[in-house]
């Protein structure tokens, strides 16, 4: 039998399986081979193969790992390993707000190259656009340099309710997760797009006799959308995955040399550059990206945000 992993840490995964049945797993044996090398051997949105011999009503074993579509990873700096977020997404919803936390442009930047690297599409959601600060210019300069990129950009509020119906179409039918920093309104928003959630995971736990969430770790949930944010429609899901709030976003995988592939808007001009693949497109003659951003073609914002990412890559320190 097959199951979806809906949480878990190292060595424990509540699994829904097959059969409607959610039970606690331990990996059979020795670890999984495509997750050798990671901080978690498996994560929210991974299908396992359960052993079948030794399944019970609330407990089983996991015996394999389906292939995955794509998986979300951040480097955890504490543990000095990779660490997989979330696997077969759809969507990656960067969380963001204007202000409180503190806007931080670089996360988002980060977050972005990450997906990119993973093929997975991510969409930005600007959430407390209520608040006076989302007014301010360089704000509203940084939202439209993503969407001129090629982003989408949701303005959201989960206490006004604006752009929750435009979140809700997007999500609908498929498997999303959420990044952001602590307190940019992710639990929030998943509140606001099934009111019941909260009452529901509370009786799954009760029903499985423990509180399974906290905010410590990734959780999958099914939400049935309030039907008002979907014209009127009743039963439409969505999946989503709330992963812990971080502080930092860190990429992994991806070398200063690489950086600029996962900058969307940089991909048409690499390889253009007079010093070809080996331009560091910082001050060379005939640099092809620096000559776009010198044309409009690529927003200074962007370019910058990509030298800093470098740089802090490349020394290994980190400021947001
Ligand atoms: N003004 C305003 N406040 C909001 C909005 N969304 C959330 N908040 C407030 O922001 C605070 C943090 O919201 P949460 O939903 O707990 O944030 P979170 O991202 O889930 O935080 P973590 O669980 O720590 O990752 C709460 O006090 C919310 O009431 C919004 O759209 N506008
Ligand atoms: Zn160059």
């Amino acid at each position: 039998m097959n199951g979806l992993i809906l949480s878990g840490s190292k060595n424990v995964f509540e699994v829904e399986c097959d059969d409607g049945y959610i039970r606690d797993c331990a990996i059979k044996g020795k670890i999984l081979k495509a997750s050798e090398g990671y901080y978690n051997p498996l994560a929210p949105g991974d299908i396992v193969t359960l052993d079948d011999s030794t399944l019970e009503d609330d407990k089983g074993m996991i015996t394999d790992l389906v292939p995955r579509k794509n998986r979300f990873v951040r480097w955890n700096i504490k543990k000095k390993e990779p660490q997989i977020l979330a696997a077969n997404l759809d969507y990656l919803l960067i969380v963001t707000t204007p202000d409180n936390p503190p806007f931080r442009p670089r996360f988002v930047d980060r977050a972005i190259a990450q997906a990119e690297y993973e093929g997975i599409t991510p969409v930005i959601v600007c959430n407390k656009y209520d608040i006076n600060a989302a007014r301010e210019e360089e704000f509203q300069d940084r939202l439209e340099v993503w969407e001129n990129a090629g982003y989408k950009v949701i303005r959201s509020s989960a206490r006004t309710g604006e752009g929750m119906e435009e979140l809700a179409n997007l999500i609908e039918n498929h498997l999303s997760a959420f990044v952001g920093q602590s307190g940019v309104g992710k639990s929030s928003i998943i509140n606001v797009l099934d009111n019941t959630v909260v009452l529901k995971t509370g009786s799954l736990s009760q029903k499985y006799g423990k509180g399974c969430h906290t905010t410590t770790k990734g959780t999958l949930i099914h939400l049935q959308i309030d039907e008002a944010l979907v014209g009127g429609i009743k039963g439409t899901t969505a999946n989503i995955i709330d992963t812990p709030g971080v502080r930092r976003f860190l990429l992994n995988d991806i070398s200063p040399e690489n950086l600029a592939l996962y900058f969307r808007e940089f991909v048409p001009f690499i390889g253009k550059c007079n010093y070809g693949m080996s331009c560091s497109h910082t001050h060379e003659k005939g640099c092809a990206i620096i000559q776009a951003v010198e044309e409009g073609k690529i927003s200074p914002l962007r370019y910058d945000s990509w030298m800093r990412i470098c740089e802090e890559m490349k020394s290994g320190s980190f400021e947001d």
